[in-house]
């Protein structure tokens, strides 16, 4: 596990990172986190400069297919010029990294200036209503982890600043989430494209069992991801606006009925005919396919929604 790094290394990665930057990219008003297969959200930057976590104090190494290791700065937007920096590759619990870890990045772009952050990630349907390719606008979530006494924020408190408890009520932008909305109307996307939900935390790296799925649905959940959570309270711990965008890859097994090998056994030996079901199994293969599908519509998106974020709200912290 890569040691976990703290409010004290901040000011070092900080001067690191605007080290290698133009001026004019030393204070990104906008963060970006590109989901798994989504790193194609950086090609929406115009001016980009590269700065690879290789080498950057508390940075660890991405070890996930579809996630790059790099920090890209650059400009985004039609009606204005808005810096943004954007994580080509995020850091999961499962890789074996720290909590701290994985929330350091964004505690390094809240330093950075970020006013408001778009997080994405892809995630398993487990909503029936919702289908592969839909774009789902997270309204809540529920951190299994965090429940049961793995609360990314246990411990010392990151900074003086930071409150001890932090409320999570109202953590997803209402602004931002209706900004998403408008963006897609914009943008002409079929109503369905874009809908709403609660992406469920959970540990990875199995994908869920048909009775983890049942579970999930019934308790409230319309999306499952391995990521993100950890990400949402770092910044909304430093007061920055979240807006989330899960990208269904994959729908969740939740059997109606399971399947009945000794029913099955008692037909064969009564001489029927029966018809086997087809096993659906979910791959990761399967999930960078679908972001690279829809990585188009994500990256016009989000750089849409950036666009319309009036300057007035960047520069505000968010309620
Ligand atoms: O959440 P992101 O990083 O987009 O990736 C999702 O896809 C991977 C599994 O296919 C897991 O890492 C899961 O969390
Ligand atoms: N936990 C989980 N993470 C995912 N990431 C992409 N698809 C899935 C899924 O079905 N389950």
């Amino acid at each position: 596990m890569s040691p976990a790094p703290t409010f004290e290394t901040i000011p070092e990665t900080v001067a690191a990172i605007r080290k290698a930057l133009p001026e004019g990219l030393h204070t990104p008003s906008v963060g970006i986190v590109c989901g798994s297969g989504l790193s194609g959200l950086v090609e929406s930057l115009r001016d980009v400069t590269l700065v690879p976590y290789d080498g950057l104090p508390g940075f660890a190494k991405s070890t996930v297919p579809g996630h790059r290791s790099s920090l890209a700065f650059g400009f985004i937007g039609e009606k204005q010029a808005v810096p943004v920096v954007a994580m080509l590759g995020r850091f999961h619990p499962y890789e074996g990294h720290s909590l701290s870890t994985v929330m350091y990045p964004i505690r390094v772009m809240a330093a950075l200036g970020i006013k408001d952050i778009i997080i994405t990630n892809a995630a398993g349907a487990l909503n029936p209503e919702f289908s592969v390719g839909s774009i789902v606008v997270v309204r809540d979530h529920l951190a299994l982890p965090g429940l049961s006494g793995f609360n990314p924020l246990i411990g010392p408190t990151f900074s003086p600043e930071v409150t001890r408890f932090l409320p999570v009520s109202g953590a997803y932008s209402p602004a931002l989430r209706r900004l998403a909305f408008l963006a897609a109307h914009q943008l002409g996307l079929p109503s369905d494209d874009l809908v709403e939900g609660t992406y469920a935390w959970v540990s990875g790296p199995t994908y869920e069992s048909p009775a983890e799925g049942t579970f999930l649905r019934r308790v409230g959940a319309d999306m499952v991801g391995m990521s993100t959570v950890p990400e949402v309270l770092a910044a909304r711990e430093l007061g920055v606006g979240v807006l989330v965008l899960s990208l269904a890859t994959n729908k969740v097994v939740i059997p109606e009925k399971y399947r009945s090998i000794k029913e099955e056994v008692a037909a064969e030996l009564a001489g029927k005919k029966i018809e086997l079901p087809v096993e659906e199994v979910v791959s990761h293969a399967e999930v960078l396919e679908i972001g690279k599908i829809k990585g188009d519509v994500m990256r016009k998106l989000v750089a849409k929604i950036i666009d319309l974020i009036p300057e007035s709200v960047r520069d505000a912290t968010q309620p």
